[in-house]
């Protein structure tokens, strides 16, 4: 099912109703697991995982540091989702199939949407191994019309016309702050602009100074379609952008990225962003505990 016309709301219903029935406890709390960031799913207890193959209507992982496995379990008392391994439209899938798992997951019940990845430092006073709460992003593609909301709306996931103001929670947002400083990482996280740029090549020089010149803290080539997708359908966003390399913007600089290096500045730093989303998550089942109570 690759052509728009193929999506339809019944396809996450299929695909909901299929994980209902082997899931044992709903989760409210999705986390997407960015570039070799997976061990995130790994503390998670009581976990049932199903590999993305088996899943029906699921596209698949062909990107290394991307395992391909949904992730349920509790973590800190609360149910979770995880993704280990997300899609990205380089790898050829239609965006409306990039975020197929965040209307899953909405129909499913989860009410937050916590999304990782790793990326790239435009800021000059960011560094390697840094982390960036995201405050709002710059979708490239989005821009030019590559929406993963193009095409006929469908009003049970939300409205045609949607507003993106506040789409990254800033009640999320400066929670986290308040723990990243309470576990001793006020050195190396920051608050900033995300842009997504379609990828797989990392930016030639030129571009990476016109991001720069946009607004842009941070590149990376993922994120914003789902950020949007769980916006339209109401959920609460946060994002986190581990910071795995410098984006060089001068040229006759020998100093490139791969995607190797990418992977072991993710394993490096696993931990400490594990420590903050696990403080997080407690701290939301709090948080959703008294909405539920209010309405
Ligand atoms: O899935 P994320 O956005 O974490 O992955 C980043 C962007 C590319 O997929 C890859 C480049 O190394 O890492
Ligand atoms: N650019 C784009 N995506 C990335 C980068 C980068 O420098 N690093 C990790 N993902």
């Amino acid at each position: 099912m690759h052509s728009r016309e193929d999506f339809r709301y019944e396809h996450c219903e299929e695909t909901a109703c299929w994980l209902q029935g082997r899931v044992r406890t709903p989760p409210t709390i999705a986390i997407i697991c960015g570039s070799g960031l997976g061990l995130l799913a790994d503390t998670l207890s009581n976990p049932q995982a199903f590999p993305y193959s088996e899943i029906p209507n699921f596209p698949t992982s062909t990107v290394p540091g991307h395992a391909g496995e949904l992730v349920f379990g509790m973590l800190r008392g609360t149910s979770c989702v995880c993704m280990k391994g997300r899609f990205h439209v380089y790898e050829g899938y239609p965006l409306w199939k990039v975020t197929l798992p965040i209307r899953v997951f909405k129909l499913m019940g989860v009410k937050v949407l916590v999304v990782t990845n790793a990326a790239g430092s435009l800021c000059e006073s960011y560094k390697t191994g840094d982390l960036m709460i995201i405050k709002d992003h710059i979708n490239m593609p989005g821009l030019a019309s590559l929406s993963p909301l193009t095409g006929p709306n469908d009003d049970r996931f939300g409205p045609r016309f949607p507003s993106l103001l506040d789409t990254y929670d800033n009640n999320l947002r400066s929670t986290a702050l308040d723990i990243a400083h309470r576990l001793g990482h006020s050195e190396l996280i920051h608050e900033g602009v995300y842009c997504m740029v379609g990828g797989p090549n990392f930016e030639s020089v030129a571009e990476a100074k016109f991001l720069r010149i946009l607004g842009a803290d941070a590149v990376g080539m993922s994120t914003a379609p789902e950020a949007v997708v769980a916006k339209h359908c109401g959920m609460r966003v946060f994002g986190l952008s581990l910071i795995t390399n410098c984006v060089v913007q001068v040229y006759e600089v020998e100093d490139f990225v791969d995607h190797n290096t990418v992977l072991e500045v993710s394993k490096w730093r696993s931990q400490i962003l594990q420590d903050l989303i696990t403080e997080l998550v407690a701290t939301i089942k709090h948080q959703e505990e008294d909405r539920q109570d209010m309405e």
